[in-house]
């Protein structure tokens, strides 16, 4: 293969995962030209390039050395890994990368009686993911079928060819829809920035240094919010003692009434209406909660 100077990241060309990988790529700073057939995006200010393809294709893309990185399912990384892939050179998940979160799930049709693994014994499973599911009644010491589906796996049990399934869950729907029950969770999935154990130790290795570091302010600041609220002085204990895990909050006074604080606090993580509630239970009141857009400590 011809040595390359550009890095170059494969991700999904259409589908749930294209919009947000394309968007923390942005975030990023990096920006692309997309050419005409669009398989193909040029980098525009740093030296990245972009490889638009099937998300089944990107860790065999990545195996081969034809992208350096790729933007993927931990299902599908993980499906290469223990199936085509497998004694392939090794790959990795450099970063989680928050979006494209599903299971991959047994389901059983709703009125089967389902006590546990070994009731799958003798019957046949759908799945778009052979490799995953073979690991696991391997593990499990099941002797089941696996019939592999390309998609509309959740159909199967209806028309006879198979006795359950296996794949993805999300909210669910798709399986009630279809009078299906969730039994087993083989795997918790979603994006992944996925490359080599070992990176090139060309420019592109710094390159991919640089991004990771980008990654990761963009991963903190995309879950950071900041809490706004005015508290009494007497209650400012019990308030922060339910304050969502973060820094030391800042205090500030309030213009003319000398008892109560304006509170103003970074969290981790989503703050739920359950935990506002709670906090203004507690005392507090005025409760703000904003994104944050950039961070520099
Ligand atoms: N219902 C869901 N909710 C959230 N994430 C999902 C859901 N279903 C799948 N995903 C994640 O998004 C990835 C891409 O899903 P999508 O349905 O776009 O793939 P696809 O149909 O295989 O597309 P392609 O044409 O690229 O092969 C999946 O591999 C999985 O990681
Ligand atoms: O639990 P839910 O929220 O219902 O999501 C799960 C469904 O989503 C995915 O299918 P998708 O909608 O992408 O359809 P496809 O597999 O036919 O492309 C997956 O294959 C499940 O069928
Ligand atoms: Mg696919």
């Amino acid at each position: 293969m011809k040595p390359r100077d550009r890095l170059r990241i494969a991700m999904q060309k259409s589908g749930r995962l294209t919009e947000p990988a394309l968007d923390l790529l942005n975030r990023c700073g990096l920006t692309f030209r997309q050419s005409r057939d669009k398989l193909f995006c040029f980098g525009e200010g740093e030296p990245v390039d972009l490889l638009l393809v099937r998300d089944d294709d990107i860790p065999g893309l990545i195996a081969q050395g034809v992208c350096d990185l790729g933007i993927v399912g931990r299902n599908v990384l993980n499906e290469f890994k223990n199936g085509a892939g497998n004694g392939a050179a090794s790959l990795t998940e450099w970063r989680p990368l928050g979006f494209g979160r599903c299971r991959l799930s047994v389901a059983v049709p709703q009125d089967m009686n389902y006590n546990g693994p070994e009731d799958l014994a003798g019957l046949r499973i759908a799945t778009s993911y052979p490799a995953l599911l073979g690991t696991w009644l391997r593990e499990k010491g099941v002797d089941a079928g696996v019939i592999t589906l390309a998609g509309s796996v959740e159909i199967a049990p209806k028309l006879g060819t198979a006795d359950v399934i296996c794949d993805l869950v999300q909210s669910g729907g798709t399986l009630v829809a279809n009078q299906l029950r969730e039994t087993d969770v083989l795997l918790e999935s979603e994006a992944v920035l996925a490359g080599p154990e070992t990176l090139p130790t060309d420019e592109r290795g710094d390159m991919v240094e640089l991004l990771l570091k980008r990654l990761d302010g963009v991963i903190q600041v995309r879950e950071s919010r900041l809490l706004l609220l005015q508290t009494s002085r007497t209650s400012l204990e019990a308030v922060t003692r339910l304050l969502p895990g973060g820094p030391q909050p800042t205090l500030l006074p309030v213009a003319g009434q000398p008892d109560q604080l304006m509170l103003q606090a970074l969290c981790a993580g989503e703050v739920s209406w359950r935990q506002l509630e709670e906090i203004k239970k507690a005392g507090a009141r005025e409760m703000f909660v904003l994104p944050v857009e950039k961070m520099l400590a």
